[in-house]
């Protein structure tokens, strides 16, 4: 797994150390893009597994039609267990609370002896819709045979999801390492009775909650599908919208939309050079004992050489999974 090393190591610290900040637990493995692949479709599964992406859904909700669930819950643990998805995250998203498909999910996708890296709980209300599902999911899964923490993303796209931000980015526990804060765009949209449009105005306010409590808790923030997939210019805008609005990655629905949305989420050659060079003249100016000063024609002060320390981390991230795959 790419990180996993370290991604291990971090939760370990997360719980020996209760002095440790939320916003110091975010995992070091990039998810810049997580596509859903349906959970019966062996064909679209076979295809995800040769292609270069950080992480894949395996989907038991809303790809799946009703009368296709029993197969996608069945199937998912075979493909798990047959298919080299590389270094790519697995996970599994389950039906929501409210659909009384959860249970059956959990029990066959948990009980199987080849587990996801991550499980993804899609139309989370509140605190409680997730203590619910891991309840569940210990006392039915097999999750005692990992040696680390399951995986855990959160998936909000109601309203009332939005005013409990808080208390569900806040959610710890000894069993589920949640790690990602996912925006369900779609869903919210109709549930606000909103209109999707071009530049997607209707869904600012929505997107920088989303953003704010994820990095108030230390959490990857995931933005939104971009439905219309052959649109690949209209695509890159918003990809690159959201990367630069906070936004850790995106869920994609298509092969196609793979490549523009890891690239728009990774740092340029560019940036990469300035970080770099930045980094070495802040420490020169530390020495001699100046806090702010000009670099390239900008005032740079410790505010910089953070964003400039995002930019490297993320790609030591980056590259540390590929290495490592
Ligand atoms: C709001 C939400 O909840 S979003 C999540 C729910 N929605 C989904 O999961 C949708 C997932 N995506 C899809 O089902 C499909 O991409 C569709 C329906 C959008 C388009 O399907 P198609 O017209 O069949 O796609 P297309 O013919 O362009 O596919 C090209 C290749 O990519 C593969 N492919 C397409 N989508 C996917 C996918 N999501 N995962 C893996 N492979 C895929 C196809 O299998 C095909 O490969 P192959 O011919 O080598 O086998
Ligand atoms: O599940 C995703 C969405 O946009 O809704
Ligand atoms: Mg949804």
């Amino acid at each position: 797994m790419p990180g996993r090393g370290l991604q291990v190591a971090c939760w370990r610290g997360f719980h020996c150390s209760h002095t440790m900040k939320y916003h110091q637990r975010a995992a070091a493995t990039p998810r810049r893009a997580i596509m859903y692949v349906p959970g019966y479709d062996d064909r679209k599964a076979n295809k995800a597994a040769t292609l270069t992406i950080d992480s894949i859904v395996l989907d038991c909700e809303d790809g799946v039609a009703i009368n296709k669930k029993e197969e996608a819950r069945v199937n998912i643990p075979k493909l798990l267990a047959r298919t080299d998805f590389g270094s790519k995250d697995r996970f599994i998203r389950v039906n929501s609370r409210d659909t009384g498909l959860t249970e059956d999910d959990v029990s066959s996708i948990l009980a199987s002896n080849n587990l996801p890296d991550g499980l993804l709980l899609p139309k989370v209300n509140s605190v409680d819709d997730i203590n619910w599902f891991c309840d569940l999911a210990a006392r039915n899964g097999n999750l005692k045979s990992l040696n680390r923490p399951m995986i855990l993303g959160v998936m909000v796209e109601t309203a009332i999801a939005m005013l409990n931000l808080k208390e569900i980015t806040s959610f710890k526990s000894n069993t589920f390492d949640l790690q990602c804060l996912i925006f369900g765009a779609d869903d919210f949209l109709a549930e606000i009775g909103a209109s999707k449009t071009e530049n997607a105005m209707e869904l600012m306010y929505a997107r920088q909650h989303v953003i704010l409590h994820a990095k108030a808790f230390g959490l990857q923030a995931i933005d939104m599908v971009y439905n219309n997939y052959k649109d690949l210019i209209g695509l890159q805008r918003q990809a690159i919208e959201g990367a630069k609005m906070g936004f850790t990655g995106k869920q994609v629905i298509h092969p196609g939309q793979i490549d523009i949305v890891q690239e728009s989420f990774s740092p340029s050659k560019e940036q990469i050079e300035w970080a770099k060079a930045l980094s070495i003249a802040f420490e020169d100016h530390q020495q001699q004992g100046k806090g702010a000063f000009i670099f390239r024609g900008q005032m740079i002060d410790k505010p910089l050489l953070l964003q400039a320390n995002n930019i490297l981390s993320l790609i030591n991230n980056v590259n540390g999974s590929h290495t490592s795959s």
